[in-house]
């Protein structure tokens, strides 16, 4: 490839849209087999954002409400919200620390948000205001 060849912009660039919404929820939770002070029972303010990607807008310009990304996510922030996390399932099983949390908020918000055009593509939790978790899935 020349140098010339190089500088051509691409014609047709492919159109993506990272919508982020934000919900909270208070609850406590105990880190089994923490060695400190945290696997005592202790509270956060917890902070979750969704983060939804889609690369189709409607005729009116939209790619999803937001207020449909919103109601999904204070839906599943809403049941966790005044519990103690190490008795609701799954995390009666699993440790409830910031990346397994992050990890159930995203697999439950595919389940509910996902359709063809629209994908929810990453969810961080805020544990503190200092320390939260970004996780997202790669397909190989
Ligand atoms: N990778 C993770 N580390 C820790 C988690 C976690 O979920 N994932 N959780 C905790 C505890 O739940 C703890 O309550 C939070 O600790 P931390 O963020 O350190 O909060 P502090 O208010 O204690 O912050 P300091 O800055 O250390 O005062 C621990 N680790
Ligand atoms: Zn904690």
């Amino acid at each position: 490839m020349t140098a010339t060849a190089e500088l051509v912009p691409n014609p047709s660039p492919t159109r993506l849209y990272t919508l982020k919404v934000h919900a909270q929820f208070c609850s406590a939770h105990a880190l089994r087999d923490y060695p400190g002070d945290c696997r005592r029972l202790h509270g956060h303010n917890w902070k979750v954002e969704t983060e939804v990607e889609a690369s189709v807008l409607n005729d009116i310009g939209i790619a999803i409400d937001f207020k449909t990304v919103k109601a999904a996510t204070r839906q599943l922030a809403d049941s966790l919200d005044h519990r103690f996390l190490n008795d609701i399932e799954p995390f009666d099983q699993i440790n409830p620390t910031a990346e397994n949390l992050a990890g159930w908020f995203y697999r439950q918000l595919g389940i509910a948000l996902n359709r063809d055009h629209v994908k929810v593509s990453a969810v961080t939790l805020w544990e503190t205001d200092s320390a939260c978790v970004r996780y997202t899935e790669v397909t190989a």
